[in-house]
């Protein structure tokens, strides 16, 4: 029985695997990851939360209530992705777009002509998508720059780069990405990359990962754009990016549990900070807006702590959503819900991670 408890399901890329467990528990979630920095997919993704102290980061974010909220009721509208990505497995059985499974009857699903690698339910979404999925370089990717790829990418999956170069598209279509931008403020689109130095710094898995990652992004989108963006400090924009996404995209999950693919918001979901003992949740929405019952018009009951700077930001933000919101117009979208009754003022955290899972691991 110590055998199993020590072992710990987790999942990559879609699939469940296990991994042996540290071999003695850790106190608090932040050390907890540090130990088990290989632990899930989901973990991986968010690992720079234990590379620094956010109360101490340069211009941290937090999200705190504007208003008190009683339990179960709504803190935020249904917020549009600014890039998704279906896990590989879920490819030709889910739409590239929308997320929902594919039609099994007719009208039958539609696939790009040119990579094959990604289907659509319906022309909606096909049209919706095509822009983002050939400028990015996705199409590039799946039909050209994957067979460059070693064996251990692929196994574990490829969502994190495609990921990332649409994120990247829809951030240089928005005029969010200049050298600038990150040496001022280490943020892109709003957006944290604190601690991309370090990670690269300490090596391992997750550095080996990012730069791999990064130069099948910079081959794929060789295709497309004449421009690439080195930063002062020597990292590529690819490397900023594909961390951008490991450190703020979330697993879409629907009602089955299944996690379908990953996605990333703007600051209106990404500023949530972690707890282990969160006063809020959050779930997706996958209909078409005008299919569904959340508004996306209601107000935001939970917004940036600090006055100045970070309200600015927040309200710059705003507008991007906007857009995100017309480009990612068939995407998963994000709501966030109050799960305690919180008072005006408090801070509103989400939990980046599997709780029934970790718990018996460690106490926080
Ligand atoms: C998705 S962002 C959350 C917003 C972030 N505070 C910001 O300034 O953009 C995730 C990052 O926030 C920080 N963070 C979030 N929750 C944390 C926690 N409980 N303890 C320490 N750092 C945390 C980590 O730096 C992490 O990489």
């Amino acid at each position: 029985s110590t055998k199993k408890q020590r072992t710990l399901v987790f999942s990559v890329a879609g699939a469940t695997r296990r991994r042996a467990a540290p071999s003695r528990p850790v106190r608090g979630c932040h050390r907890a990851f540090l130990h088990h920095p290989q632990a899930c997919g989901f973990v991986v993704r968010r690992l720079s939360l234990f590379q620094t102290n956010r109360r101490k980061g340069p211009m941290a974010m937090e999200m705190r209530a504007r208003e008190s909220v009683g339990m179960s009721e709504d803190l935020t509208r249904a917020i549009s992705p600014y890039a998704t990505a279906l896990h590989d497995a879920f490819l030709h059985s889910h739409c590239s777009s929308c997320f929902r499974k594919l039609p099994s009857q007719p009208p039958y699903a539609m696939s790009c002509m040119l990579c094959c690698s990604v289907q659509y339910c319906c022309s909606d979404c096909l049209s919706s998508d095509r822009e983002m999925h050939s400028s990015s370089g996705e199409c590039c990717f799946f039909a050209d720059h994957l067979k460059k790829a070693s064996p251990s990418y692929i196994t574990e999956g490829t969502s994190d780069v495609r990921a990332s170069l649409r994120l990247l598209y829809f951030l240089e279509m928005h005029g969010l990405v200049s050298s600038d931008s990150i040496n001022r403020s280490s943020r892109i689109g709003g957006l944290s990359t604190i601690g991309i130095r370090e990670i690269l710094e300490v090596g391992g898995e997750v550095a080996e990962r990012i730069l791999k990652g990064s130069m099948l992004m910079s081959s794929a989108r060789k295709m497309r754009t004449q421009t690439s963006v080195v930063f002062s400090n020597g990292l590529t924009i690819e490397i900023v990016t594909l961390w951008v996404v490991m450190i703020n995209s979330v697993e879409v999950q629907i009602g089955d549990g299944w996690d379908l693919g990953i996605a990333v918001y703007g600051p209106s979901f990404s500023w949530f900070n972690h707890s282990c003992f969160p006063n809020a949740s959050f779930r997706f929405v996958l209909a078409p807006p005008n299919e569904d019952s959340v508004s996306d018009k209601s107000e935001y009951r939970a917004v940036p702590a600090s006055k100045g700077v970070a309200q600015d930001a927040w309200h710059a933000w705003q507008f991007e959503e906007g857009s995100a919101h017309a480009l990612g117009k068939y995407g998963p979208r994000v709501v966030v819900r109050c799960i305690k009754p919180i008072n005006k003022g408090d801070e509103v955290c989400i939990t980046y991670i599997d709780l029934l899972q970790t718990r018996v691991l460690f106490s926080c």
